[in-house]
């Protein structure tokens, strides 16, 4: 499960709620709202032995030279992850081809980036093997537009399937976000993704609200038993609630610390 927060103490609710990936994000400045760095680097230091700890580079335009500075800038934090937005909406296959084989470079200092393709705009299957070519740790869906509906409204559930199963066969991590509710949790779960992302679910009264301990434990406990299932159905060894890292999607969000 990954968690977006807006500050600091929202960072330690879901830390000590049980997030696997706490998501350094500002709800107020958009889809993939950056948190100023200086914010980020205070994050890293108070909790980045305790959490994995992901951070978004905003809702950024696809321009190769200002995507590699933003992305360096953010890494230089110490935060373990750096989202990329890539926004179909104002940008070209061949532009947002750009960009990823731009940002090779960063990857190659060490820095772990997952891109963020949005499922409420073209979606660009071929940009997953240039994404893995480029030595991108992950790929996600989220959506752009937080009122145009959940996730499973833009894409249909085959689509999904087919976006985990790629991603999956090219070594990235896989998550799937986009305004999803406590319904559907089990159905994406089934898809056996490496995480889901929330905001908006863990909130009192909408994504750009506070965080609530209550909704978030709830979400999470969701989260835990249909991941537990899905890990059941597939045969795999089957997580305890006592052992949430025993399953497969743990060990690889685990590696990526
Ligand atoms: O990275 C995940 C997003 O923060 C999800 O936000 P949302 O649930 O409000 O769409």
């Amino acid at each position: 499960m990954l968690a977006s927060v807006a500050d600091l103490d929202e960072a330690m609710v879901a830390v000590e709620q049980g997030a696997d990936l706490v998501d350094l994000k500002d709800p107020t400045r958009g889809a993939l709202g950056a948190w100023p760095v200086e914010s980020v680097r205070a994050a890293v230091e108070a909790l980045g032995d305790r959490a994995l700890l992901s951070a978004t580079v905003g809702d950024l335009p696809v321009d190769p030279e200002s995507l590699v500075e933003a992305a360096r800038r953010m890494a230089a934090t110490g935060v373990a992850i750096v989202k990329i937005g890539f926004f179909a909406a104002s940008a070209s296959l061949d532009e947002l081809a750009a960009a990823v084989r731009a940002l090779a470079a960063v990857t190659a200092e060490g820095t772990r980036l997952v891109a963020v393709l949005m499922a409420d705009q073209e979606l660009h299957l071929p940009l997953l093997p240039m994404l893995a070519s480029a030595g991108f740790k992950g790929a996600m869906l989220d959506t752009a537009d937080k009122a145009a509906g959940p996730l499973s409204r833009h894409l249909s559930a085959p689509a999904l399937a087919d976006f985990v199963d790629r991603v999956r066969r090219l070594s990235m991590l896989c998550g799937l976000a986009g305004s999803l509710r406590q319904s559907d949790i089990a159905p994406l779960a089934a898809l056996a993704p490496d995480y889901l992302g929330f905001r908006g679910a863990l909130c009192g009264a909408g994504r750009t609200s506070r965080l609530d301990p209550l909704k978030l434990a709830a979400i999470r406990q969701a989260v835990r038993a249909a991941s537990n299932r899905a890990t059941a159905t597939a045969g795999k060894q089957v997580a305890t609630d006592e052992m949430p890292t025993s399953s497969s999607a743990g060990i690889r969000l685990a590696a990526a610390r």
